[in-house]
């Protein structure tokens, strides 16, 4: 009979670590509760938390744990057996299909999920979506860790984890791309680098914050600032103008696809 702990696979990798850190300072998972399984059996950065439990022994782990998250490379996965038996699994690795997961992990309760390293703040986006087997009481604990690592959603089409493989899983991923070709911008336009670079650091922080807070979307701000007519309209109808929104559309569209090749071990 397995304990009442949660495990995390790979817990002291980019994504594990954030969402182990989530888990922790949040209080979702006492210490005690949390094994993170890599390949050294140590964690550093986790020396604030000397009860949790980090080893090499999967099986150990196992004797332990009720519930397992899977935070290791696809391939890493494919190459283990009955990960987790007749555990409630859970899994954020790129590609992988619930069906594929049951097998992987000898367990029918099987949640595919996203999350992104932005847990560690508690600001990742980590929609999910289970297999028939999964029970209201999974359900309810599948909410309490994945919102811990920030906003959560269960969708209904399993596709879709792929393109939000591609949107929200990279943080910060795609916008990296908007701020380094602004600050790029910036120095052309012979701002001194250091400067561009903080100025669009700042930017982007408080776009963020003031996106998540308000209640306008996206949509309506462009729309408002464009209605307002003033300097910030004049770029906006030029961006509107442009392939930059197609060009956008199709970059995720490829790392989507990746994410889909994946899944079918097309690599
Ligand atoms: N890094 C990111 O931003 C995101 C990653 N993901 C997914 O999360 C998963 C992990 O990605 P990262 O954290 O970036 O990888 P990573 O390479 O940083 O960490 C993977 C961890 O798994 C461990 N590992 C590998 N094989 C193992 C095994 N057989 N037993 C135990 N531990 C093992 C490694 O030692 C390492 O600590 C991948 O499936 C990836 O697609 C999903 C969303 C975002
Ligand atoms: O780029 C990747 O493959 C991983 C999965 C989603 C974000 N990072």
């Amino acid at each position: 009979m397995a304990g009442s702990g949660i495990g995390i696979i790979g817990g002291t990798g980019q994504l594990g670590r954030a969402i182990a850190a989530s888990w922790l300072n949040s209080g979702a998972v006492q210490p005690e509760e949390l094994w993170l399984v890599n390949r050294s059996g140590t964690a550093p950065g986790f020396e604030h938390y000397p009860e949790i439990n980090v080893t090499t022994d999967r099986d150990a782990m196992l004797a332990a744990c009720d519930t397992v998250l899977l935070c290791l490379p696809p391939d890493a996965a494919r190459g283990m057996k009955a990960i987790a038996p007749d555990r409630l699994v859970l899994s954020v690795m790129a590609g992988i299909g619930r069906d594929e997961l049951t097998r992987l992990s000898a367990s029918p309760r099987v949640v595919r999920a996203m999350s992104s390293p932005a847990a560690e703040r508690h600001l990742a986006y980590s929609p999910w979506i289970a297999t028939a087997a999964v029970t209201e009481a999974d359900r309810a604990c599948v909410t309490r860790l994945l919102g811990a690592c920030g906003l959560t959603d269960e969708i209904e089409d399993e596709d879709q984890i792929d393109h939000f493989t591609a949107m929200t899983g990279p943080v910060p991923g795609f916008v990296a791309f908007f701020a380094a070709a602004m600050t790029d911008h910036a120095i052309r336009m012979g701002i001194a680098p250091e400067i561009a670079d903080r100025a669009m650091r700042q930017l982007f922080l408080g776009s963020g914050q003031m996106l998540s807070r308000d209640t306008r979307s996206a949509q309506e701000h462009v729309d408002e600032m464009i209605a307002y007519a003033g300097t910030t309209a004049e770029g906006l109808r030029s961006l509107q103008g442009s392939p930059l929104a197609e060009a956008l559309s199709t970059a995720l569209g490829a790392a989507a696809a990746k994410a889909a090749r994946i899944g079918r071990n097309e690599g």
